[in-house]
């Protein structure tokens, strides 16, 4: 692990690293936000996870989340959201809603996104571990979230875990990629056209399957121009009625699907999970 750079940001520090990611085949960067809490010992640790087009910095630039996890003595670690280099095939035709910087936190299966699309394995074990042995983090007082296809990664991570996250928050997340434009085309490439393989991955299908309770909490701006054909809050709204799975799921007037929504909301994601680890201890 070498690190790329290193501010000095609330009195923490925002860090970012680059790693020989095994499960990816590839280098990989990562941020990770220390709160001065750290110098002092361990912290509990969040994972964010972010939407397509992005890398680890836009949440680092953009979301204004070093100020709260200072607050909650709480580290942040914001992954790059696919394996990247020459080498790592990339959609056709260039579109940026599929292959590089949109992993869509899944292990493919199909060739040729097989050997290395394999984002949720490096999320499950490889980054963690990277995490726990290099930082001063508490690994296992974590949660997790995330914006988007972030989102959709977060809950599915969340809900196929159980016991893992002490809670998990998303902001206009996709909440059933196999019934959305965009997932569907992810889906079908990275996993083939078997529609019951794509299960795993869909929020919505792990909710009515049973999936365990835990602290859920959903922010969705009704401005967003993805809300009505992408992202579908109301199948989430629908799976956990049907399913007697307790989540707050709130509408957010006028706000958009950017990282001006994220901001107006990322204290109280960020507090909510603080409380959730504290409460998972206890
Ligand atoms: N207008 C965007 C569409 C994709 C988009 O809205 N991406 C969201 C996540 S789904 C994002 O976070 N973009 C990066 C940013 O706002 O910094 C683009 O073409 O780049």
């Amino acid at each position: 692990m070498t690190v790329v750079s290193e501010n000095r940001c609330f009195d923490g520090r925002q860090l970012r690293f680059r790693h020989a990611a095994e499960t990816l085949g590839c280098d990989m960067h990562c941020s990770i936000y220390l709160p001065p809490q750290a110098q002092a010992g361990p912290v509990p640790v969040l994972y964010w996870l972010s939407g397509l087009t992005c890398t680890d910095e836009n949440f680092v630039h953009k979301a204004g989340a070093q100020r709260y996890a200072a607050e909650h003595g709480v580290a942040i670690v914001s992954p790059d959201t696919s394996p990247r280099g020459d080498n790592v095939p990339d959609d056709p035709e260039g579109a940026w809603d599929f292959g590089l910087g949109a992993g869509f936190y899944v292990n493919a299966t199909e060739a040729p996104w097989s050997s290395h699309y394999r984002m949720y394995d490096y999320l499950a074990t490889e980054l963690p571990a990277l995490i726990a042995a290099e930082f001063p983090v508490q690994a296992e007082r974590c949660s997790i979230f995330g914006h988007s296809m972030g989102g959709h990664g977060a809950m599915v991570m969340a809900l196929r875990n159980p016991g893992r996250y002490a809670s998990v928050s998303a902001f206009a997340p996709i909440v059933a990629p196999a019934r959305c434009p965009w997932g569907e085309k992810a889906l079908s490439h990275y996993l083939g056209p078997d529609r019951d393989t794509w299960k795993q991955y869909d929020s919505c299908e792990l909710i009515s399957a049973g999936a365990t309770q835990l602290p859920l909490l959903v922010d969705q701006g009704e401005a967003d121009n993805f809300l009505a054909q992408q992202l579908q809050t109301s199948l989430l709204e629908q799976a956990c009625s049907d399913s007697g799975f307790r989540a707050d799921i709130r509408y957010q007037p006028g706000y958009d699907h950017s990282y001006f929504f994220i901001a107006s909301f990322i204290g109280t994601h960020i507090a909510f999970h603080a409380q959730a680890i504290a409460r998972s201890q206890a």
